[in-house]
């Protein structure tokens, strides 16, 4: 448990965005080459790593994928070992997954497994998606495994708890970037300016309208907007505006749907306000989708290490693992790590406990799975 400890307060101080995580990469390298090498094949990709461990029978490989990067957020724990990179934190809990990966590895190192293993750390999470891009890859193609799996820290279930379900985990995401260009002037003479801080301020309003009006209510959507930005001081009208967001589906038809919508919204928009407009969506994740007959093993490998299993209900989260499970049969699931504040919080604090339910999980399914 002391070095579980040590190693996650140790990633948690240098949080690193989406292909940036250059320091994550060394720390986690360092520690892989401590391990007992015999078994290990090391492959680094961009600032992720492929690790491949020989199993003794091998036949079947094992994939375990943990993400790496942190989310633009200024931590406001107040730990001892919080933040020293301003302005990032790990507030989605890779430190976390980063972590049981290790602790996995380590094991798998001194007691080899009879399957071969690929653990993949994977970059860029949280934005532009590092999963699409390392499916392509040689490592991937050279070591690609039979069947696949994930976790994710859940807050709001205790520690002793894991949580899945068969079919749909997570939603289908699209990022969502607008901008506004008008005319900009002096505050005191709006009639001779197209004031883009109105324009996109509307269109946040109108936006919301597209999920209770035009989405059937039993199919399930949703539209944030994050981040609104716009003019440049408190007498001036603005001439640009943008607005970011992310959109969360249940089904993929229904993002294309919302997205019509969306851009319909906007036209209609730069009509009233007579400026130009453009829409960007960014990054797209596919759905997570749950392979039921290794929920059902999962279920059972739970319950048979006295670590307690509850349903899950669908969520509106996205994860580009959710390609790699596109591609591969396997299946994702939340772990239990209790904090008063929730995913993408300044303040979230998971229990340290779940460290070791973490990497007992995942040995356990790596060693007993059938595929
Ligand atoms: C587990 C989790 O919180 N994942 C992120 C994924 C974000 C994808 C992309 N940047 C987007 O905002 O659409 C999430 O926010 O659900």
């Amino acid at each position: 448990m002391e070095e579980l400890q040590s190693v996650r307060r140790d990633l948690h101080r240098i949080p690193e965005l989406g292909f940036q995580e250059l320091k994550t990469q060394q720390y986690l390298l360092s520690f892989i080459q401590n391990l007992p090498q015999e078994r290990l094949i090391v492959e680094p990709w961009k600032t992720g790593i492929f690790v491949f461990v020989k199993g003794t029978k091998g036949g079947h490989t094992i994939g375990y994928r943990t993400d790496i990067d942190g989310l633009p957020i200024q931590e406001e724990t107040g730990l001892s070992y919080a933040s020293e990179h301003d302005g990032k934190m790990h507030a989605c809990g890779h430190d976390f997954h980063m972590t049981i990966a290790l602790g996995v590895l380590k094991k798998l190192a001194e007691h080899p497994p009879e399957s071969n293993v690929l653990v993949i750390f994977q970059p860029a999470e949280e934005g532009p998606g590092g999963a699409w891009p390392m499916l392509q890859s040689d490592p991937m193609k050279k070591y690609r495994p039979d069947m696949i799996f994930a976790l994710h820290i859940a807050p709001e279930l205790p520690v002793g708890t894991v949580s899945s379900r068969e079919g749909l985990l997570f939603a289908n995401t699209s990022e969502l970037y607008v901008d506004f260009h008008g005319v900009g002037g002096h505050a005191a003479y709006p009639h001779r300016t197209k004031d883009m801080v109105l324009a996109a301020s509307h269109f946040v309003v109108d936006v919301q309208q597209i999920i209770s009006r035009m989405i059937d209510p039993l199919d399930s959507a949703v539209i944030t907007i994050g981040k609104m930005t716009g003019g440049t001081v408190q007498n001036i009208i603005a001439e640009h505006a943008r607005v970011e967001g992310t959109i969360r589906t249940l089904k993929p038809e229904t993002m294309n749907k919302v997205k019509e919508k969306i851009e319909r919204t906007v036209k209609a928009i730069e009509i009233r306000y007579d400026c130009e407009t453009s829409v960007d969506y960014g990054a797209s994740y596919f759905q997570v989708w749950n392979d039921g007959k290794y929920v059902a093993q999962f279920r059972q490998e739970m319950e048979d290490i006295g670590i307690r299993f509850v349903e899950a209900g669908q969520a509106m989260t996205g994860e580009d693992f959710g390609y790699m499970l596109k591609e591969i049969p396997g299946f994702m699931f939340w772990l239990g790590v209790e904090s008063p504040y929730g995913l993408h919080h300044a303040r979230l604090t998971p229990k340290e406990e779940a460290l070791e339910v973490g990497v007992k999980a995942v040995e356990h399914v790596i060693r007993t799975i059938q595929i």
